[in-house]
C-alpha cells in the first residue's frame, strides 16, 4: 500500500455540477457515521437529504480509525489465542505475525482507501444525495459548498442542518514541528519503525502499542497520567500496563514530551519532562482529539470554530441557536467520541427532526427517542488491547466525581467458562458499580481476553435500570465467559 501522503483523499466523483436541485429538507455536513445515519433515517421518513463530504466518504472509522486499527490488531490476537490452546498451540509455537499479510488484511478491510467500493454505494442506496466539497454555514438553514477547484454553490435546507464534521488529532505545540505520525499514519502505514515512541496512553496509544509491538517495533509509550488509560479505574489499567510491559513495551508514567526535533537521518530526538532525552525512528501523537469546526461559519451564530466541542442539548440541537434547525452529532459535540455513539446520535437527530417536522408530540424525558440519555449514563466502550477493556456507564472514578452513593463489586474473570474459551487467561478483572439505595446497576467494567461481547448484557441492564436481584435471574449459559456474571452476583452476596 502506498504511504498515507499518496492516498487520494479527494476523488473527482459527485461534483457540485451533479446536483439537480439546490434545496433539500436536511443537509448533513460530513459523511461519517453521524452524518450517514442522520441522512439515511430522515429519508426513510419521506424527507430529502444531502451529505456534503470534503474527503473520503465514510469519515474516519472505515479508513483511519476503528476498521484498520482492529484489522491490524486481530492477527496477533488470534495467534496468541491459538498458542494458548493445547492441541493447536504446538503448531504455532514459534514466530510472530506475517506483517506483510497484516497490511494486506487491513487494505482488504479499507478497500484500498477507495470510497467508491462500499461507502458511496451505501449512501446512494439509502436515497441520500452526495456532493464533494467543504460545507459551511452561511445563514439560517443556508449552507455553501466549496469544491477543490474553488467553485461554490449555495444550498438551502428546508428543515434542518446537521453538523457531523467529526474530530481531528490534538497535537501538543512542541510536537507540531516534527511532522509526527497521527492515528492516520499509524493505521495506514505499511512500514514498521524500529523504535516507535507513542505520546499519550489512552485508547489509541495503548492499541497502537499493542499492534506495533506485535510487529516487532521497540515501543516507548509515554503517559502524562500516573496510570495509563485514565478514563478507567486503576485496577483494570494496571492489568493492561503489566501486559504491555511483558510484551517489551517501555511504559513511562506521569511524564510529558516537552520537546522533539527531527534529525538529519529522519529520526526524532525526544525530550521528556523528567529531563531525559532519547531518539526514536518515529513518533506517534495519540493525545486526544479536537472538534473539526474551523472555517465552517460557526462564528456568525456566536459559536466558536476553534476546535472546542460544539455544545448541544439533549436532542443534540446546538445550544444557543434558536429555531430548532441546527444539530451537531458525533465526535464534533464531544459527548462520547466513539463510532457507536455517532450512530446513536444519527438516530436521535433524525428522530428529533422527524418529530419536529411532523409536529408530533414527543416526550423529551430521559430515554425518550429524542433524548441522547446514553451519552450521560450508558456509553459502552471497548479498548482492544490484550487484555481488552470493556466498560459501560459509571466507573468508580466517575461515580465518585458525580457524588453518587454507590457500592462496588469486584470479581476475577476466571470462570471455567472463561478458561475454556480464553485459555492462557491470567487474571482478568470485572467490576460493577451499583446504586447503594436502589441496588440498580450503574456501570460495569470487564478487563480480560475476549471480554468485548460480555459488555452488551451490562449495557442493557444499565439502560433498563435493572437491580442486582433482577440480574440474579439472568442466567449465563455454561460454559461461557458470561459466567463472570455469577461471580459478580456471588461477590454481591446474591
Ligand atoms: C485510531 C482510532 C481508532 C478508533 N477505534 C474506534 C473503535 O474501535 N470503536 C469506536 O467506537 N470508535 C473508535 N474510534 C473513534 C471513531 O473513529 C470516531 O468516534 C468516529 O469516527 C466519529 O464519527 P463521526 O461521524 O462523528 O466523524 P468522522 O468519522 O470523523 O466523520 C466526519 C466527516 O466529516 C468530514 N468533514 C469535516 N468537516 C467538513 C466540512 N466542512 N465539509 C464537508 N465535510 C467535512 C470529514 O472529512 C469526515 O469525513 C477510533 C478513533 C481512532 C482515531
Ligand atoms: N477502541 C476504541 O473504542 C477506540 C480506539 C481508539 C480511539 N478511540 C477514540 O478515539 C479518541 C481519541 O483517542 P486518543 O487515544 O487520542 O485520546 P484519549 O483521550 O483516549 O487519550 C489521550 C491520552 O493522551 C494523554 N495526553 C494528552 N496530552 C499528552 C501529552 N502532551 N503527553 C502525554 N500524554 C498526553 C491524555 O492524558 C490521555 O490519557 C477517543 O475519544 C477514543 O475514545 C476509541
Amino acid at each position: 500500500m502506498p504511504s498515507y501522503s499518496s492516498i487520494n483523499l479527494h476523488p473527482s466523483t459527485h461534483p457540485i455540477s451533479s446536483l439537480k436541485t439546490h434545496t433539500f429538507d436536511v443537509i448533513c455536513i460530513g459523511s461519517g457515521w453521524a452524518g450517514r445515519v442522520t441522512a439515511a433515517r430522515v429519508v426513510k421518513t419521506g424527507l430529502t437529504a444531502l451529505i456534503i463530504e470534503q474527503e473520503l466518504v465514510g469519515g474516519d472509522c472505515p479508513f483511519w480509525a476503528c476498521v484498520p486499527s482492529k484489522a491490524i490488531l486481530r492477527p496477533n490476537e488470534a495467534l496468541e489465542a491459538a498458542r494458548a490452546v493445547t492441541g493447536v498451540g504446538e503448531k504455532v509455537a514459534e514466530g510472530g505475525v506475517v506483517v506483510e499479510s497484516v497490511w494486506k488484511r487491513r487494505d482488504d478491510f479499507t478497500g484500498m482507501f477507495d470510497d467508491t467500493k462500499l461507502l458511496v454505494p451505501m449512501v446512494e442506496n439509502s436515497g441520500v444525495t452526495l456532493v464533494r466539497g467543504k460545507g459551511k454555514l452561511v445563514g439560517v438553514k443556508k449552507v455553501s459548498v466549496v469544491a477543490l477547484d474553488g467553485s461554490e454553490v449555495e444550498l438551502e435546507a428546508r428543515v434542518a442542518v446537521a453538523i457531523c464534521t467529526g474530530s481531528e488529532p490534538a497535537i501538543p505545540d512542541p510536537l507540531k514541528a516534527v511532522n509526527p505520525w497521527t492515528p492516520r499514519e499509524a493505521t495506514s502505514s505499511s512500514t514498521v519503525p524500529e523504535h516507535l515512541v507513542i505520546v499519550g496512553a489512552g485508547a489509541v496509544g495503548t492499541e497502537m502499542a499493542t499492534a506495533y509491538s506485535s510487529f516487532g517495533s521497540k515501543v516507548t509509550l509515554i503517559s502524562s497520567t500516573k496510570e495509563i488509560l485514565p478514563k478507567i479505574d486503576e485496577e483494570g489499567a494496571k492489568l493492561v500496563r503489566e501486559s504491555l510491559t511483558s510484551k517489551g513495551v517501555n511504559v513511562i508514567l506521569a511524564t510529558k514530551v516537552t520537546d522533539a526535533a527531527r534529525e538529519a537521518d529522519n529520526s526524532v530526538k525526544v525530550t521528556l519532562s523528567n529531563g531525559s532525552t532519547f531518539s526514536a525512528n518515529e513518533i506517534l501523537v495519540a493525545a486526544g482529539r479536537r472538534a473539526q469546526t474551523a472555517n465552517i461559519g460557526l462564528e456568525s451564530f456566536g459559536l466558536k470554530g476553534d476546535g472546542s466541542f460544539l455544545p448541544v442539548e439533549e436532542s443534540l440541537r446546538v445550544t444557543s441557536v434558536p429555531g430548532k434547525w441546527l444539530y451537531a452529532g458525533g465526535d464534533v459535540n464531544g459527548r462520547a467520541p466513539l463510532t457507536h455513539s455517532s450512530k446513536y446520535h444519527g438516530r436521535i437527530i433524525s428522530n428529533a427532526i422527524s418529530a419536529d417536522f411532523n409536529n408530533s408530540p414527543t416526550s423529551t424525558t430521559e430515554w425518550s427517542r429524542v433524548t441522547a440519555t446514553a451519552d450521560r449514563l450508558a456509553t459502552p466502550a471497548v479498548i482492544f488491547t490484550d487484555p481488552a477493556v470493556a466498560s459501560v456507564g459509571l466507573t468508580r472514578k466517575a461515580a465518585q466525581k458525580a457524588g453518587i452513593k454507590f457500592k462496588e463489586i469486584n470479581a476475577p474473570v476466571a470462570t471455567l467458562g472463561a478458561m475454556l474459551h480464553a485459555e492462557g487467561y491470567a487474571a482478568g478483572w470485572a467490576q460493577w458499580i451499583v446504586d447503594q439505595q436502589s441496588n440498580k446497576l450503574l456501570g460495569a467494567t470487564f478487563v480480560g481476553k475476549e471480554v468485548a461481547d460480555l459488555l452488551h448484557a451490562s449495557t442493557v441492564a444499565v439502560v433498563g435500570g435493572m437491580t442486582l436481584e433482577q440480574l440474579s435471574h439472568a442466567i449465563p449459559s455454561f460454559p461461557t465467559t458470561s459466567e463472570v456474571y455469577l461471580d459478580l452476583l456471588d461477590a454481591a452476596g446474591l
